[in-house]
């Protein structure tokens, strides 16, 4: 478990958090999001101690880790894997002398080390490279062998720094499924900085929402997704925007569904249109007669005027933003 209580950091005179309070439960796949600047990464070290800060406490399985000595500093981020988004791995080093480094930086008296090098191998699939240099691998195979690493002294908590950014789409759903095996299969707690909403929503079961060094939203990630679309909308726009910046509209569509009305909508946007958009976010609820909701999707603009007419013909009241 992770406490983080009144949390505040300033570099150089300047605030990059501020009072943030939050709780990461064993276990949890934790997302932190926010735009750049908001300070995630920050925080993110603030968990193992890479970064010290002005005030506040970060107690993981209630250590807090601003009262420890050089010594036992040093002991405590052993059982904290880190892996980021440029891999770090060691060029001149085989992915075997890769692995092995933490032992050796931590001075570990581990017993039977090639097996375990073999097992956590065997973890993220990748036993035939044991013996390449990192430049024979591909940017995927780079990152389990960062992983790898990470895990090679069996840490409890596993802190990933915008891990799966560099990667390209398919490649990058592997390392996520690779992320929620280890958290399944080995109890191992998550979190995650991102800036990619695609990352929280396909694995995080909670997520905190950075701003500008204050902490505006934690809990449930649907919670947050489906009650505060608003808080996301800025920074969603920024994930879709560094794809492709000029050709994408976001149309949000206000549907107030009475008796059920309307409420195969998406599926005749679909099928009607042919148009390929992308579900932000949606919510429904519970009236004491009705049920209403609100349905975000994102469309290319060149797709609107098909999207618009196959909702007007279908009554539906909707509004750009
Ligand atoms: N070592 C440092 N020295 C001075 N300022 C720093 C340092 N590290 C971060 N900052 C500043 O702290 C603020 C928060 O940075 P941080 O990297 O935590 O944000 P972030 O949300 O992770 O951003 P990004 O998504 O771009 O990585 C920024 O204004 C940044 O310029």
């Amino acid at each position: 478990m992770i406490e983080i209580r009144n949390l505040s950091k300033t570099f150089d005179g300047k605030q990059v958090l501020q009072g943030i309070d939050l709780t990461i439960d064993k276990g949890d796949i934790y997302g932190l999001v926010g735009v750049s600047g908001a300070g995630k990464s920050t925080l993110l070290r603030c968990m193992n101690g890479l970064e010290s800060f002005d005030s506040g406490d970060v107690i993981v399985d209630g250590v807090h880790i601003n009262r420890l000595n050089k010594k036992e500093l040093r002991y405590f981020r052993s059982g904290v894997g880190m892996i980021f988004q440029q891999f770090s791995l060691l060029e001149r080093k085989t992915v075997y002398e890769n692995i092995l480094f933490p032992l050796k930086c931590f001075k570990s008296k581990m017993n039977n080390v090639d097996q375990r090098i073999r097992e956590v191998l065997e973890l993220v699939e990748l036993t035939e490279k044991i013996d390449v240099l990192p430049r024979q691998l591909s940017g995927g195979q780079k990152q389990r062998v960062a992983i790898a690493r990470a895990l090679i002294m069996n840490p409890t908590i596993l802190l990933c720094d915008e891990a799966t950014s560099a990667l390209d789409p398919n490649i990058k759903q592997s390392i996520l499924e690779l992320l929620k095996k280890i958290n399944r299969e080995l109890g191992i707690t998550i979190v995650v900085v991102t800036h990619e909403m695609s990352v929280v929503k396909g694995i995080c079961n909670k997520m905190g929402v950075l701003s500008g060094g204050k902490l505006k939203a934690a809990g449930s990630a649907q919670d947050i997704f489906l009650n505060m679309p608003d808080l996301l909308d800025d920074f969603m726009g920024e994930e879709n925007y560094r794809d492709d910046t000029s050709h994408h509209q976001k149309i949000k569509l206000e549907i107030i569904q009475r008796n059920g009305e309307n409420d195969d909508i998406l599926s005749r946007l679909a099928i009607e249109t042919g148009v390929k958009f992308e579900l932000v976010w949606g919510g429904l609820s519970k009236y004491s007669d009705s049920i209403a909701g609100a349905l975000m999707i994102r469309i290319h603009d060149t797709e609107l005027a098909r999207i618009e007419a196959c909702l007007d013909k279908h009554r539906v009241e909707w509004r750009k933003v």
